[in-house]
């Protein structure tokens, strides 16, 4: 039996959404989602613009109420942000730093607002600075940073605190190769240690090599969910189907549908 508005969250699922919906006025941004991501996994969260990714994103990380429905985040219902805020880290589109600050004093402050220890903190932060190739501007004002530094660090602000679950908005955008490849790696390493990291991304190379589930999003609903190897079959083309064929099908299948008589008449 499928749990009902009131149950209890089922605690090996690292997200659980259940009827989650949120309208903006006439918009409906997100409709009806039911999401169930146990821990450890890399979740490819994919859909056109518009479908309600980060609509999605902020409800999860608290940072937007839901019109209805609920949701639970590492084991605590995203109504309870104190509880919720502490288990994860939220890179979005335009990672939030104070341009007046350094990167390392940017980082700092986050990590004083996670309580980390200012010797452990600072030992982190050199490592992640160094590993990102951000060693040599750490001490530089993020005014003067390009697209690509700024993601990085905003990379870093995310996961400093060494969250349960990691929400990560376009997170290879704006980087060289070497640093998209230096982000692939570290997502590969925190699924490895159980971290389960939520990835919405237009690239969908990144989600081929890096989800082990994938769901699809359209106009705010759920059309197709699966692994990537079986949304690719699921497909239906060629064998040589690609995840960006699967998510073309799919999201031309539902561009196709029919219109309902009742939308006429909305119309
Ligand atoms: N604050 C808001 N006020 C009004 N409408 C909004 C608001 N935020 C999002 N929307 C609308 O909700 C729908 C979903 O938007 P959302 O940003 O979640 O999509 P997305 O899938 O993240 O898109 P993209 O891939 O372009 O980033 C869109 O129609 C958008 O215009």
């Amino acid at each position: 039996m499928s749990p009902g508005p009131h149950d209890a969250p089922d605690r090996s699922l690292a997200i659980e959404t259940r009827g989650l919906t949120k309208r903006f006025g006439d918009v409906d941004a997100v409709t009806d989602l039911d999401l169930a991501i146990p821990a450890g996994v890399v979740y490819g969260f994919l859909g056109p613009n518009g479908s309600g990714k980060t609509t999605t994103m902020r409800m999860l990380t608290t940072l937007t109420r839901p019109t209805s429905g609920e949701a639970f985040v590492a084991g605590s219902p995203i109504t309870d942000r104190d509880a919720v805020i502490d288990h994860i880290g939220y890179l979005p589109e335009s990672p939030p730093v104070f341009e007046e600050l350094t990167a390392r004093e940017n980082l700092r402050y986050v990590a004083s607002l996670h309580d980390i220890p200012r010797s452990q903190a600072d030992a982190e932060i050199d490592e992640y600075l160094e590993r990102f190739g951000l060693a040599d501007a750490a001490d530089r004002r993020v005014e003067g940073y390009s697209k690509g530094m700024r993601q990085k660090l905003g990379l870093v602000q995310a996961i400093i605190h060494d969250p349960d679950v990691i929400f990560l908005d376009e997170p290879t955008s704006g980087l060289d190769p070497r640093a998209a490849r230096t982000v692939k790696d570290l997502i590969a390493e925190l699924a490895d240690r159980d971290v389960t990291i939520f990835l919405s991304t237009h690239i969908l190379s990144v989600v081929d090599e890096l989800a082990d589930r994938v769901a699809v999003l359209h106009d705010g609903e759920l059309v197709a969910e699966g692994s990537p190897d079986e949304l690719k079959h699921r497909a239906e083309s060629t064998v040589e189907s690609t995840l960006e064929d699967a998510f073309l099908r799919i999201t031309d299948d539902h561009d196709d549908e029919p219109v309902e008589p009742e939308d006429e008449v909305m119309a």
